[in-house]
């Protein structure tokens, strides 16, 4: 049933069309609403939504509100239960005026859909003209706006009533509103009852505030490394917490705020955000700081250039100095470590900070590589030098990594009669390519690496004396993870970054993960966070569960780390051995190889890798 009251009408269609108005006839924020809508061209013919977003970006602003969310929603229930036999609908609005949550009398939800008033609308005066819930977005007070004081035709046979939400610190955060069809003349005083519903949400805010605080605190760590000052501060940064190292030098923490630690020389070094586990939304930050003088110390390492982690602790420190002086030469480097500490990335690192950084730079795993196919794949051949050869010959790694720098990798596993040609090339610095006569000069930087013990594979006779002094000209180690555990954060935080994972570990599992040895360093480390990522996403497991991860990692299939050390199944092997097979053939063209075995390209490199052939 349409209910039209014809004096209200008119002043409404004579306002549209001429902009004139009584104001002693009218509720004064609706008639400044109202010239604010005519003013910013709000059609007031129309009024449906039309600012609507879609699934993944309201499931991201629900989430940037979780906390309004969690407060709120119980006390929208339970007015619904209240109102169970009326027509009303009940919505929470966030700060930018966006429908959060909108709930209630079905056929109700059904008229509001037609006007596209529905979860996720942005429902702004400037959107859909003067209404409740964008009136009061705009003016931060409670109101009622009814039938023909709407600004645009769609919202007119509605009434709504709506009211701000403040939290704890006294900033707005949404709206809560009910709205009802015109003819459901069912509460004079809905008003009065949103507006106590909104005191009543702000005073869940007060408590919730105190409670994040209590939790906060019991996320302070329990180990205490000395050398590590650690600070606790809430999501509005200001210092509740700190460990024992800092309590002697912040004697006034309790009354700091961390912007107050950049004016006494402090500098932070990691920040983790600390998550509610009642609400889910941000309630701290645990940071680990250090002293500026510190850092000047380490002034000249932080003009390298490192493409990864570095951390804070003194042994990695020590290797990026290593990197740095060798970066500035064309000394030939080797490095050593276990595996998964990072060798590659040391490599790259000394590359880009080199005068060479402008050429390229190649790295090849002389393990990967079958035995066969290494002198091709590092010397390349000449065109039509041998049956199935590319007719347009093939550059090897040498030549491809002209100009720049070559890095080879498990230099350790490099056949014996391969490291004499190998040699050679290092010599007289130009390479031949197999089949060829014409000679290719070199201008490159090598760098080789290896996890092996290269003293005892030269003791055993497994590796020339020769190459190995002209390879081992400036050894770097680098140092496995259970050697540097204090950039273990570091490491975390950098993963959590890169991957959007926002989560907050535990002091708990912290604890488990520095107790950890990482035999398969910073790739196992990697490995354990993908796979809790990938499981568990959000929902951080229990501790014990991680510990028993990474008690059993081993026994676990499908794990990059293990695939070294895992035995290949039947089936695999006999796959395995087809794709050498089919490698060598194809001399070392992957394209040709996976034609051949009719497997997509993608495929047959992710085989590769899995068997540890590329
Ligand atoms: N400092 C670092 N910062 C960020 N990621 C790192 C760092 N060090 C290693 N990683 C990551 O750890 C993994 C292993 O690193 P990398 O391949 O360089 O190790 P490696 O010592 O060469 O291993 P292998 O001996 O098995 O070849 C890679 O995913 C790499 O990106």
């Amino acid at each position: 049933m349409k209910v039209v009251d014809p004096l209200k009408q008119e002043i409404w269609e004579r306002f549209v069309r001429e902009g004139a108005l009584d104001p002693v006839r009218m509720n004064k924020r609706i008639a400044e609403s109202w010239c604010l809508c005519r003013q910013s061209g709000v059609n007031p013919y129309d009024g449906k939504g039309k600012v609507i977003l879609n699934q993944d970006s309201l499931m991201k602003r629900k989430k940037r509100n979780q906390k309004l969310l969690h407060m709120a929603i119980p006390f929208l229930e339970n007015l619904q239960k209240v109102f169970e036999k009326t027509k009303s609908i009940f919505l929470l609005v966030d700060r930018d005026g966006y429908v959060l949550y909108a709930k209630g009398n079905q056929q109700t939800l059904k008229m509001a859909e037609s006007i596209k008033f529905v979860e996720g609308v942005k429902w702004t005066e400037d959107e859909v003209g003067t209404n409740a819930i964008g009136t009061a977005v705009r003016i931060r007070e409670p109101i009622t706006v009814v039938g023909l004081e709407h600004y645009s035709v769609a919202s007119q046979q509605w009434v709504c009533s709506a009211a701000p939400i403040y939290n704890e610190q006294g900033e707005f955060v949404g709206i809560i509103d009910v709205s009802y069809p015109i003819d459901d003349h069912c509460h004079e005083h809905i008003l009065a009852t949103v507006i106590s519903v909104a005191y009543a949400i702000e005073q869940r805010f007060h408590i919730q505030s105190k409670e994040d605080e209590l939790e906060l605190l019991k996320q302070a760590p329990s180990f205490e490394n000395p050398d590590l000052p650690i600070v606790l501060c809430n999501e509005k940064e200001k210092i509740v917490w700190t460990n024992h190292c800092l309590r002697l030098s912040l004697s006034n923490w309790q009354d700091m705020y961390l912007e107050d630690l950049y004016h006494q020389d402090w500098l932070i070094q990691t920040k983790f955000p600390i998550y509610s586990t009642i609400h889910h939304g941000v309630i701290g930050y645990r940071i680990s700081i250090k002293k500026k003088k510190e850092k000047k110390r380490q002034h000249s390492s932080m003009i390298f250039q490192f493409d990864g982690v570095k951390g804070t602790s003194k042994i990695f420190e020590n290797v990026i100095k290593c990197c740095e002086r060798a970066a500035k030469t064309d000394v030939t480097v080797h490095i050593t470590g276990e595996t998964g500490t990072g060798k590659e990335i040391v490599a790259r690192s000394i590359h880009l900070n080199s005068p060479r950084k402008n050429g390229p730079f190649i790295a090849i795993n002389c393990g990967a590589i079958p035995k066969d196919l290494i002198g091709s794949e590092l010397f390349g051949y000449a065109e039509g030098a041998f049956t199935g050869a590319k007719r347009t010959g093939h550059k090897g790694k040498f030549e491809q990594a002209n100009g720049g720098t070559l890095f080879l990798d498990e230099i350790g596993e490099i056949p014996y009669e391969m490291q004499v040609a190998l040699l050679r090339v290092l010599q007289e610095k130009q390479i031949v390519p197999i089949g060829g006569t014409k000679p290719i000069p070199l201008d490159i930087r090598i760098i080789t690496a290896t996890h092996r013990n290269l003293h005892e594979l030269v003791r055993t006779g497994k590796f020339r004396e020769d190459l190995f002094y002209r390879i081992y000209v400036y050894p770097i180690h680098v140092p496995p993870l259970r050697q540097r555990k204090e950039d273990l954060p570091s490491f975390i935080q950098y993963y959590c970054e890169k991957n959007d994972w926002p989560i907050t570990f535990t002091h708990e599992v912290m604890e488990i993960l520095m107790k950890h040895d990482w035999p398969g360093n910073i790739r196992e480390l990697f490995n354990v966070l993908e796979r809790i990522r990938v499981q568990y996403e959000e929902n951080l497991p229990d501790a014990s569960i991680i510990h028993s991860m990474l008690t059993h990692w081993n026994k676990w299939e499908g794990s990059e780390f293990i695939k070294d050390s895992r035995k290949l199944s039947f089936r695999e092997q006999m796959e395995k051995n087809c794709i050498m097979d089919m490698l060598e053939q194809t001399a070392g063209n992957v394209t040709a190889a996976a034609a051949k075995l009719n497997i997509p390209r993608s495929t047959f490199y992710r085989k590769l890798k899995k068997y540890g052939l590329s």
